[in-house]
């Protein structure tokens, strides 16, 4: 018997693939899994699969790209499953051609009638007798693959051709994989992977996969109990109480992912939760403190400094406060790269003692990095150091928040090196060359793009966003607290298809009667469903404490006593 799983980035297929092929194990049946551990079993699709995700492979056009997706699948096939299904066992498969049609027709927008000779041909006429469509929402698959790259140190923003489309392109692949499970029900399951825990997915698997071996006639698989539609707020009043609420029953199910929800919100509610997580999950919960500066916030790292030095590191983003530059000395030794890319846009005598100091280290790569926003002498001399060293990608970071011709001219250098480190170099800025080069890679790396719109009011930018809107949700991101007509525009219109983005964009701005109809909207138009619940609580929980007196920030013992956090 053929399985495959099917689904977008994240949604849970080589987890629930593996736990499916270790229970079929140990059931007794043979059983082989084609991409175990996530990792592709030919060596040949392997190498097809590094060149579709080359990020340097900008041009890479979309049938170029499926060709290259069929000839893995193809090859799969070949060297893995035809010889397992010969010998008589259950092969398991984490992707196969369903992927490319989803990728290509609903992705990529190629006619879908046009894709369907070739994947025949690549097929050899075997397809999967069960298709097991894993499906979530796009904002819950990024949270939870954000959080797994964090624990395991893999970093967020590694670069893949992958995704550089922006985040719309999964929310056409799953409407796509829904549509074909829609009219083949007979193959496909449809697992919901949003709000169910593991082991509860997992049995409902074994239960529907048992069925079909033992030849019974499947029946659909057993439904979960309808989940209660989750009440909506009336007000903005009542977003803090129904965030917390959802965030209780996250905890029962992903703790870590209830902490990961805690990322950069101020205020009591969260400093408490902190408090409660602290000991379970010291990397995390430290975290989750980026860009807070009240006391429990500088409290709860001091505390940590020792135990999680690279997190608490990292948790100090950007800040220049002299707690920050206390830690940070303290830190340098263990947590060099947090420490020294901490140090952007910083040019006091500590930070250059700090980059003096990483310099004799050994530490360059890092300190080039950290140099964003610096264009004293001793920044540019270090940047030519990088330079003749083939360091190109770390020196195109440390050029963000650059406007001057020499920093437009070393990224016009970089560029044959580095291009996507030079396009993200221009975050904000309204050059001649950062608008030439948006101009060529709009429709190569679209999401990048639209990111290094941010807080830009240009007319460039603005079309920019016009084109890409209707596409995906990082056109919308780089409108992150303006109060602007057109971004007010770009919000109502699109508020039914980016919901969560929208509702992040507001964060910044005063709650007015305007943003909490948004909201009020987004919140009714989702069902209030956590991503959107989330940013919403994330804009009411920093308005308030923009206007909250520091102290009432602060967690308080019964006696009213600020709380000291412990391990
Ligand atoms: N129900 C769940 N509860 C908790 N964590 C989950 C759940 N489903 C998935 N995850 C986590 O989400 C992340 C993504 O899952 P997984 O790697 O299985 O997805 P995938 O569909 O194989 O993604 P990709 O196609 O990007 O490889 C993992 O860190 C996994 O542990
Ligand atoms: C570029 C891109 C691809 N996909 C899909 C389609 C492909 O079959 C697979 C390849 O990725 P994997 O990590 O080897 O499973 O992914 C996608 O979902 N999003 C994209 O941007």
């Amino acid at each position: 018997m053929f399985i495959d799983f099917e689904g977008i980035d994240g949604s849970g297929k080589t987890t629930l693939s593996n736990l499916l092929a270790a229970r079929l194990s140990r059931l007794g049946y043979k059983v082989a899994h084609a991409r175990e551990g996530g990792e592709l079993r030919s060596p040949i699709a392997r190498r097809i699969r590094e060149l579709t995700r080359d990020s340097t492979l900008l041009e890479m056009g979309p049938r170029t790209e499926f060709f290259l997706n069929l000839a893995r699948d193809a090859q799969q096939l070949e060297e893995v499953i035809i010889p397992s299904l010969a010998r008589g066992e259950v092969c398991i498969s984490d992707r196969y051609l369903y992927s490319q049609l989803a990728l290509t027709g609903g992705g990529r927008g190629l006619s879908p009638g046009s894709l369907a000779a070739p994947c025949e041909l690549a097929s050899q006429g075997v397809w999967p007798d069960l298709v097991i469509l894993v499906d979530v929402e796009p904002e819950l698959a990024r949270l939870r693959k954000r959080l797994g790259k964090s624990q395991s140190g893999r970093a967020a923003d590694s670069d893949s051709r992958k995704g550089l489309a922006g985040a719309g392109l999964a929310v056409r692949m799953r409407e796509s994989f829904r549509e074909m499970a829609r009219k083949d029900p007979s193959r496909w399951i449809v697992i919901e992977n949003n709000d169910v825990p593991l082991h509860v997915l997992e049995q409902q698997l074994v239960d529907a996969v048992v069925t079909r071996l033992q030849g019974r006639k499947s029946a659909p698989p057993p439904p979960l109990a309808p989940r209660a539609a989750a009440p909506v707020p009336r007000t903005l009043d009542e977003v803090e109480e129904h965030f917390l609420r959802a965030l209780d029953e996250v905890e029962t199910r992903e703790p870590q992912l209830a902490v990961w929800l805690l990322g950069g919100l101020p205020g009591f509610a969260a400093h408490q939760r902190r408090l409660s997580s602290v000991e379970r999950f010291p990397g995390l919960t430290v975290r989750s403190l980026i860009g807070l500066e009240d006391e429990p916030a500088w409290a709860l790292r001091e505390l940590l400094a020792e135990v999680v030095p690279r997190d608490v590191a990292a948790s100090l983003g950007v800040s220049h406060a002299p707690q920050a530059m206390a830690l940070r000395r303290r830190l340098c030794t263990e947590a060099p790269a947090e420490v020294l890319s901490g140090l952007k846009f910083n040019d006091s005598a500590e930070a250059w003692s700090l980059r003096e100091w990483a310099l004799r280290e050994g530490h360059l790569s890092n300190v080039l990095c950290g140099l964003a926003g610096l264009e004293d002498d001793t920044a540019w001399g270090l940047r030519e150091l990088g330079v003749s060293r083939g360091l190109y990608a770390d020196v195109a970071r440390g050029l963000a928040g650059l406007t001057s011709e020499r920093a437009d001219s070393l990224r016009q250098t970089l560029l044959g090196h580095a291009r996507l480190a030079v396009l993200r170099s221009t975050d904000g800025l309204d050059t001649p060359f950062a608008r030439r080069l948006r101009g060529a890679l709009e429709n190569k790396a679209r999401k990048v793009v639209l990111r290094s719109l941010t807080g830009l009011d240009t007319a460039e930018a603005w079309a920019l966003r016009e084109r890409g809107a209707p596409l995906t949700k990082e056109a919308l991101d780089s409108v992150d607290g303006m109060d602007d007509s057109r971004a007010w525009r770009l919000r109502e219109a699109f508020v039914r298809r980016w919901p969560c983005t929208v509702v992040s964009s507001l964060r910044g701005l005063p709650l007015t009667e305007r943003v909490e109809t948004l909201v009020l909207h987004a919140l009714e138009l989702t069902g209030s469903r956590l991503p959107v619940l989330h940013k919403a609580y994330g804009l009411v929980a920093t308005a308030h404490a923009a206007t909250l007196p520091r102290e009432r920030l602060m967690p308080r013992t019964q006696d009213g006593d600020p709380a000291q956090p412990t391990l």
